[in-house]
């Protein structure tokens, strides 16, 4: 058995251990666990992913809580692992939870935590981040001016597409999805900070139709397919499920626009990611914008080669407030499992648990299986 051999103990006299496969930032999540009388167990290894072995030899004998990553494998072998050593609780430190087993976590009565709405709008930032590099190519045009091939302006230099006026299609209208649609709107309310936001499409609608322009307009499509026929971005936000497996296919992609902008900021197996790089090949107006990948962290043949993919190593989530954030919510969802706390009431509403200027609310902030543990609600 590959046994973790880099440990980094806190308070080592603490009560419940409390075990986190892997350094995460900021401090606030470990003071705490340490203020509740938990041993802090952070694993510091060097190996990017650690595998069911690995942490099966952290669990060891006595562990009232994990906190783990989502590069890891949480199923039957670790929850059995992790019941017999005591432990009541996991939680990913992420939103998605795609990696874990949650029958298998009910199995065994330990409740499963995740992150969700600390993420939204940092996700969505990159989201759009994405979309606009896309259409103005600007990795593309990085590379040139750093190979030195920039010997002057010319009309038909690195020329993309213009954003404004094209329809922006929504996959996964979740808290990211809906923030990402909402972004686009005040990208465009800005030049107008005077617009009330009562009602922030239809105001701004009033306002482009009384300076005789084309209102900003929104519709529910009826299929996925309207979607994908019509939009010119597509920024996809779905969970990743069984329905949402290869959504993005062979066929899908013919469906787009040739010179639609594709963004995937969910996870890498919403697109079948050989179909993509065929469509790459043989659409060199078609673009996408990846954050993640179906073999991650490895991308499929050829992808690499592609001028018209931009593709970044899975830092939707990565600004420092938001990472700090996910720590401490994913630390108090182990927490408020091992002393028994109440589940936060609102999982998209956790500001109170990351205010570091207040104690946080004796609550566990998100638990996705508390109804089949029968877990009790916050009345906070
Ligand atoms: N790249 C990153 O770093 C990063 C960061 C945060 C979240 N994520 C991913 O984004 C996902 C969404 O996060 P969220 O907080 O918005 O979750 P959410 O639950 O609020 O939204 C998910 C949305 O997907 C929709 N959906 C489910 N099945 C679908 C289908 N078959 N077709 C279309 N839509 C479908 C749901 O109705 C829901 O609106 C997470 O599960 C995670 O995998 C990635
Ligand atoms: O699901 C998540 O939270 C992300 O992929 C990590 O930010």
């Amino acid at each position: 058995m590959a046994k973790p051999v880099s440990i980094e103990v806190w308070n080592p006299n603490g009560k419940y251990r409390v075990v986190s496969t892997k350094p995460m930032p900021g401090t606030r999540w470990i003071n705490l666990l340490i203020e509740q009388d938990c041993r802090v167990e952070i694993c510091t290894q060097k190996k990017t992913i650690l595998s069911v072995e690995d942490i099966i030899a952290l669990i060891g004998d006595k562990c009232d809580g994990v906190i783990g990553q989502l590069t890891e494998d949480w199923g039957e072998t670790l929850f059995a692992a992790l019941s017999r050593a005591g432990g009541k609780a996991f939680s990913n430190m992420a939103v998605g939870y795609n990696n874990v087993d949650v029958n298998a976590a009910n199995k065994y009565g330990i409740a499963v935590g995740n992150t969700p709405g600390v993420l939204t709008e940092t996700t969505a930032e990159l989201a759009a981040s994405l979309s606009l590099a896309a259409a103005r190519r600007i990795v593309e045009a990085d590379e040139f001016m750093r190979a030195g091939l920039y010997d002057g302006w010319l009309p038909n230099l690195f020329v993309g597409n213009l954003l404004k006026g094209q329809t922006v299609g929504v996959i996964g209208a979740g808290r990211i999805g809906s923030a990402y649609a909402r972004m686009m709107q005040v990208i465009l309310l800005s030049k107008s900070p005077d617009v009330v936001f009562s009602s922030i499409l239809g105001t701004y609608g009033q306002f482009l139709k009384a300076n005789g322009e084309q209102p900003v307009t929104w519709k529910r499509a009826s299929s996925m397919d309207e979607v994908l026929r019509e939009a010119d971005v597509i920024s996809l936000h779905p969970v990743l499920d069984k329905t949402t497996y290869h959504l993005i296919n062979k066929e899908r992609l013919a469906t787009m626009k040739k010179e639609a902008i594709l963004v995937n900021c969910s996870r890498g197996p919403v697109i079948d990611e050989v179909a993509l790089v065929e469509h790459l090949k043989q659409n060199p107006m078609f673009r996408v914008g990846l954050d993640v990948f179906e073999d991650e962290p490895y991308m499929k043949p050829g992808l690499s080669e592609m001028k018209n993919a931009i593709v970044v190593p899975h830092i939707a989530s990565a600004s420092k407030w938001t990472r700090e954030g996910m720590a401490t919510l994913a630390a108090l969802n182990v927490l408020g499992k091992i002393k028994g706390y109440p589940i936060w009431g609102n999982p998209n509403q956790v500001e109170p648990f990351l205010n570091e200027n207040a104690q946080p609310p004796a609550a566990s902030p998100s638990i996705v299986n508390s109804k089949a543990l029968g877990l009790p609600v916050s009345r906070l």
